[in-house]
């Protein structure tokens, strides 16, 4: 079978990772969620004192983007984990604040020539399934599979608020729902990159598919593509 690039985009909280996760760990490829790599761009820039509600500070961030070392390890169940600077930050980088900051460090043109090269190298091997907004359009454009994911912004906020309660926190919808909304609206506008279909991506809407629907579908245009 040969090996391949899966890039999987689209929409925020749609389950972009989920089927990602799920088929890497079924071909036994490598996983890469890049959304986790601007959420930990996000909390640096937090830590740091240079994202304010209106600001940030994207000169400081720039001096130091290159000492932003973000790497993947396994946990005790096997799943990856985000680590910033040497530090476990796999739950820090899930709450609305953070990804807010994701989505907004995100439209800095050198914070995406930087992980997009990171990126890049983790995939010169292919064997690699990446979830993300520019995987099959900037990353990759070359990968052999490419989706295109997507669901209504209410049932993608319903997704994330039952996750997010299901850690305990208490968020309410329409925090969620504004959320993700705005963060699509900034993901398909901005200058750098913007979120949109390739003209090859294969769509596909999971408003009303289960999580094991949405996999079966995957697999099956895995399948198509790995026959030699
Ligand atoms: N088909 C589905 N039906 C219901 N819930 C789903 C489905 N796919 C994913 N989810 C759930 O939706 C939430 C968001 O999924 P996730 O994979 O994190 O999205 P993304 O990577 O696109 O942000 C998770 O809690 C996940 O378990
Ligand atoms: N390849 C990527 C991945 C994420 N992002 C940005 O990072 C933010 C967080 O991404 P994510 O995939 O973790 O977001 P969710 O879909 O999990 O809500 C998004 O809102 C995007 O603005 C991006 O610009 N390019």
């Amino acid at each position: 079978m040969k090996k391949i690039v899966v890039a999987i985009d689209g929409f925020s909280s749609c389950g972009k990772s989920t089927m990602a996760k799920e088929l890497a760990r079924e071909a036994g490829y490598i996983y890469v969620d890049t959304g986790a790599m601007y959420r930990a761009v996000s909390l640096y820039c937090i830590q740091n004192g240079w994202m304010t509600d209106s600001e940030i500070n994207a000169e400081e961030l720039e001096k130091h983007i290159h000492s932003i070392r973000i790497e993947f390890k396994p946990n005790a169940e096997g799943k990856a984990d985000t680590y910033l600077n040497g530090q476990n930050v796999e739950n820090e980088i899930r709450t609305l604040e953070v990804a807010n900051g994701a989505s907004r460090v995100s439209t800095l043109g050198f914070v995406r020539r930087e992980l997009v090269r990171q990126q890049q190298l983790m995939g010169v091997e292919k064997g690699i399934v990446m979830d993300g907004r520019d995987i099959g359009t900037v990353v990759f454009p070359q990968a052999e599979l490419k989706i295109f994911l997507t669901a209504s912004p209410e049932i993608r906020a319903q997704r994330r608020l039952d996750e997010m309660a299901a850690k305990g926190e208490k968020v309410d919808f329409e925090e969620v729902l504004a959320n993700v909304k705005e963060r699509d609206e900034r993901d398909q506008t901005r200058a750098e990159s913007p979120l949109r279909k390739a003209d090859d991506a294969i769509v596909i809407d999971n408003s009303a598919l289960s999580r094991s629907e949405q996999t079966e579908i995957l697999r099956t245009l895995f399948a198509e593509k790995t026959l030699d």
